[in-house]
């Protein structure tokens, strides 16, 4: 018999729709419901592409470049750790390869966290954030024993809705001083490189590493964007932390990184000369699509005493 009063089903508000993560092999991808994707290779924990909700791709990545740790990849966002360049054979980091190793060993993936983004609005506005570590007992043998510090690695890579945030934090396990240098090698696809110019960066002194030996440039006094006409490689220093380096694209904004305790910048492009003496960068005319601009600390050395951490981050906003 059919019941008078029988309690009625609770409706079940839809759940929001949520972040997708898909780990293979050796990539994670992660996607937002605004469709927004970040992927990222184990090998160097590095991003090889992001993507805007309308399927845009935001980096420049090599279609030679090397995705099975043989190498370091061409392009993405490599991370350099523990030294940014060719190393100095008088300091410990001196038997390492250019740009260290982080950017080429094997990174486990630590997990997701998904949460609404700061921005606070509602209704599939959310981000993601994809964890990966690195210590000192997962480098191989060589390595190991050509930089011989115990240390704990945390790169965050936040995904939201136009933003990539990554972060990385640095731990000395060991018992004795560390000193490093870190960077985040953002290569940036833009649409042609005489269209660009990059403004935040005037007004700070830079070692010009085209020239042999290197120069030191002071700032200028004008607020005049940098535009590039031929080879480029800058390390500009002493940014002021809160001032964005903004990439214009003609007269309009392409992207604006902002930085958390790096007061440091690079900025390269190889130029098509360059471009032909790298194995691994194609197509030979890529050059024109892409802009590294470097958030980090290179400068100097960071010290970190036994046992103590450090942290360094930027928010890339595609525009
Ligand atoms: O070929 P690599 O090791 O990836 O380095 C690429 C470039 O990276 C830049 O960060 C450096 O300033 C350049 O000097 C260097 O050529």
């Amino acid at each position: 018999m059919e019941r008078k009063h029988k309690p009625s089903t609770i409706p079940i508000s839809p759940s929001l729709p949520q972040a997708a993560v898909d780990v293979s092999d050796y990539t994670v991808k992660a996607t937002l419901p605004s469709r927004d994707t970040v992927t990222i290779n184990l090998f160097g924990a590095t991003v090889t592409s992001w993507t805007l909700a309308s399927g845009e791709e935001q980096l420049f990545l090599s279609s030679a470049a090397k995705l099975d740790g043989s190498k370091a990849i061409r392009g993405g966002i490599p991370i350099v750790f523990p030294v940014f360049g060719p190393p100095s054979k008088d300091h410990a980091t001196g038997k390492l390869p250019q740009h260290g190793f982080a950017r080429s060993v094997l990174w486990e993936f630590l997990g997701k966290n998904t949460s609404e983004s700061r921005s606070g609005k509602k209704g599939g506005d959310e981000e993601v954030k994809l964890d990966f570590g690195l210590s000192s007992g997962m480098l191989p043998e060589e390595m190991r024993q050509k930089w011989p510090y115990e240390f704990g690695l945390v790169y965050s890579v936040t995904l939201g809705k136009d933003t990539l945030e990554t972060g990385l934090h640095v731990q000395n396990t060991g018992g004795e001083v560390v000193e490093f240098q870190a960077l985040f090698h953002n290569y940036l696809r833009i649409e042609d490189i005489s269209q660009i110019s990059i403004h935040g960066l005037s007004t700070s002194p830079y070692v010009n590493k085209t020239t042999s030996p290197p120069s030191m440039i002071s700032p200028s006094s004008s607020s005049e964007p940098l535009t590039l006409t031929s080879e480029t490689d800058r390390v500009y220093s002493s940014l002021k932390p809160s001032d964005p380096v903004t990439v214009q694209q003609s007269d309009k904004t392409k992207f604006i990184l902002t930085r958390e305790g790096l007061t440091d910048c690079t900025v390269w492009n190889p130029w098509q000369k360059g471009a032909e003496g790298m194995g691994d960068f194609e197509p030979k005319d890529g050059w024109r699509q892409m802009i590294c601009v470097e958030p980090g600390a290179v400068s100097g050395w960071v010290r970190l005493e036994a046992g103590d951490a450090w942290e360094g981050g930027q928010v890339i906003k595609a525009d």
